[in-house]
């Protein structure tokens, strides 16, 4: 089976483009086991966060997904919260919900090489 990594998002604005079931999310989760699946206002939606070194440091994190986010043309919800909590939220605009293209983006920002940007644990 090809991995959500080696996939490529599709363009959003696609007619017969339609969010996920719950089932089906629940289905992808494993594959990007750091993320949690969330309802917010009626909407799915993945979220993980990290802590970053510095306020800087959350901004080259930033910069990062963003040019990622480019690449694949699909776009995630980025909040730099509390100085050094970096939030990524990920869901579909367009459907107003979860599609492939979620799961994908997570999978690869997981794979992005941004350790040197975090704190080793959550109370250093
Ligand atoms: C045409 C293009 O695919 C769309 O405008 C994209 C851009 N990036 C996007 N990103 C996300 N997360 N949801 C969208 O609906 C979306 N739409």
């Amino acid at each position: 089976m090809q991995g959500l990594r080696d996939k490529k998002c599709v363009p959003c604005n696609l007619k017969e483009l339609r969010p996920m079931t719950e089932d089906a999310a629940h289905t992808l989760m494993p594959q990007v086991s750091e993320w949690n699946l969330v309802k917010e206002d009626g909407i799915f939606k993945l979220k993980r966060t990290w802590k970053v070194k510095t306020f800087t440091k959350g901004l080259e994190f930033f910069k990062i997904v963003a040019d990622l986010a480019e690449s694949e043309g699909h776009h995630p919800d980025l909040h730099l919260v509390g100085w050094n909590n970096v939030t990524i939220e990920i869901w579909t605009h367009a459907v107003g919900g979860l599609t492939e293209n979620d799961f994908i983006l997570a999978a690869k920002i997981d794979k992005l090489n941004v350790n040197d940007l975090l704190r080793r644990k959550p109370s250093d």
